[in-house]
């Protein structure tokens, strides 16, 4: 056994830190069996549950862990349980591959094709031995409670317990340097990435998924200032971007300094990035069309701008209104299809950041990999071409549209740009200007597009990103 494994009981992820207690040990130090009252055990059944959804039912992990809408099952579980459980789905999720490879070796034969949730236990067991600072004897003893109590999986409690003890013993801990991108990246994806970036590229893209994503601040002002008071860095030119990076924080970043007084809010550097390049918006009507929970929103408040935002999603507006509030930003606000949106007057500018796969933020959501797939990035692409044209409508002649998604794939970016342009003559692409974007000048394609990949940025990546600018013409 691993010296871990006589640990203490409480646990702690290594990636999320969040303080659990394991099972109730006995005065041998074993876990006692409490039916479903022994410590530890609701979450190690939430966490194959939701794991469940994911995999079977490619639900996704932030609708599940929404805190107000997400499951009921994690929602009555205390906080540090409920981060326990997104610690373990997070690994289990980010090093699939890896975790399953550990357990198919240690197999006599293959499980059941019918086993599914026998399939979930081991890797939720698995993802605690193999990714968190929790102590073995309590992953192992409540996977084989989970199972024991599970009518589907009872009769394998054993082999849970003799595989999980095996992998305990004999497996090296993730991620380390061999963790293999390659396995851990599903076959959908990964022939995506390669006809798209080639091999390479594929392989340092994929790569990037395997950790944790910084977390990065939009600041409304004085960026080196709350670089120094966060003890974070500022990206790009500090004058222009104000995005402070937060390498190594972990936890709530309600308690940090400023979150109170609303003086900067969460959202990734290269989400940040689309909304500059609208250019200067002060004074100047700017509709925000898919709008919530409000990351864009801010910004072109933060600019002057006198914004209109629109999102279909009502619980997400609300969030929306929250972040407005506590930022001290006005918008004009509503709740509603785009495609029945019909405003008096016409926009000088409009943004559509729209609905898609997400594929550039599986470092944040790596339920992406297997919620999603090649059929979904076509019907999103499809979606995402009739709101353009919708969008389009809706900006006055010589206004600016700029379309945008966190999609890292060309069918739902370049491709969209290309079909709203053949379809729209009375629209001209107007290429992004390396120039306007200083510090990011490598977010300029050749064709004149924003496009970022995670892998682009040193020390801690980016969100895959697109946008594209058009112009209407005025005749
Ligand atoms: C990528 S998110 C927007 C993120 C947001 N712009 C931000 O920066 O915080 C896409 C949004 O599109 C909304 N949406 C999807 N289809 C829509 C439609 N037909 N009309 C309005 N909103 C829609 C979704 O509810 C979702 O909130």
């Amino acid at each position: 056994m691993s010296a871990r494994e006589g640990g203490a009981g409480g646990s702690t992820a290594r990636s999320q830190r969040p303080q659990r207690s394991g099972g109730r040990r006995g005065p041998a130090g074993r876990v006692e069996a409490s039916g479903d009252d022994r410590p530890g055990l609701k979450a190690r059944q939430v966490a194959a549950r939701l794991l469940a959804a994911v995999i079977d039912k490619k639900t996704s992990l932030d609708g599940l862990t929404d805190p107000s809408n997400g499951h009921p099952h994690l929602r009555q579980l205390e906080p540090r349980d409920q981060a326990l459980v997104k610690a373990i789905l997070t690994s289990a999720l980010r090093f699939r591959g890896s975790i399953d490879r550990e357990i198919t070796v240690r197999l006599d034969r293959p499980l059941p094709p019918n086993a599914s949730s026998l399939r979930h236990i081991l890797h939720v067991g698995a993802a605690q031995i193999l990714c968190l600072d929790v102590p073995v004897s309590a992953a192992v003893d409540l996977a084989v409670a989970s199972a024991s109590g599970d009518p589907r999986a009872q009769r394998f409690s054993g082999l849970v317990n003799a595989v999980l003890r095996r992998i305990a013993r004999e497996a090296t801990r993730l991620p380390d340097a061999s963790a293999d991108p390659r396995e851990n990246c599903p076959d959908w994806l990964w022939s995506r990435l390669v006809s798209q970036f080639g091999a390479e590229r594929a392989l340092s893209i994929a790569r990037t998924h395997l950790s944790r994503a910084p977390i990065d601040l939009t600041v409304k002002s004085d960026a080196a200032g709350w670089a120094d008071r966060l003890g974070g860095r500022v990206l790009g030119a500090a004058s222009a971007t104000g995005t402070v990076r937060l390498s190594d924080f972990e936890g709530s970043v309600t308690g940090l300094e400023g979150y109170d007084a609303g003086e900067w809010w969460v959202q990734d550097v290269a989400a940040a990035l689309p909304v500059r390049l609208l250019g200067d918006i002060s004074g100047k009507r700017v509709a925000d069309l898919c709008a919530a929970p409000g990351g864009k929103t801010a910004q072109l408040a933060a600019g002057g701008a006198n914004v209109t935002a629109l999102d279909q999603s009502s619980s997400r507006m609300k969030r929306l209104a929250e972040n407005l509030e506590r930022l001290q930003f006005s918008a004009e606000t509503v709740v509603g299809d785009l495609m029945d949106f019909q405003p008096e007057t016409a926009f000088d500018a409009v943004l559509l950041d729209a609905p898609c796969s997400s594929t550039g933020t599986i470092r944040r959501h790596p339920d992406v990999l297997y919620t999603k797939d090649d059929g979904e990035v076509e019907k999103l692409a499809a979606l995402q071409l009739r709101l353009l044209l919708a969008a389009a409508e809706r900006v006055s002649p010589g206004g600016l549209l700029v379309f945008a998604n966190c999609s890292i794939d060309a069918r739902e970016g370049e491709d969209v740009a290309s079909a709203f342009l053949s379809k729209r003559p009375d629209y001209g692409l107007m290429p992004v200007d390396r120039q306007e974007l200083p510090g990011f000048e490598f977010a300029v394609s050749s064709a004149g597009h924003l496009r970022t990949t995670p892998d682009m940025l040193e020390d801690g990546g980016l969100d895959g990103f697109f946008a594209a600018r058009f112009k209407r013409k005025t005749a």
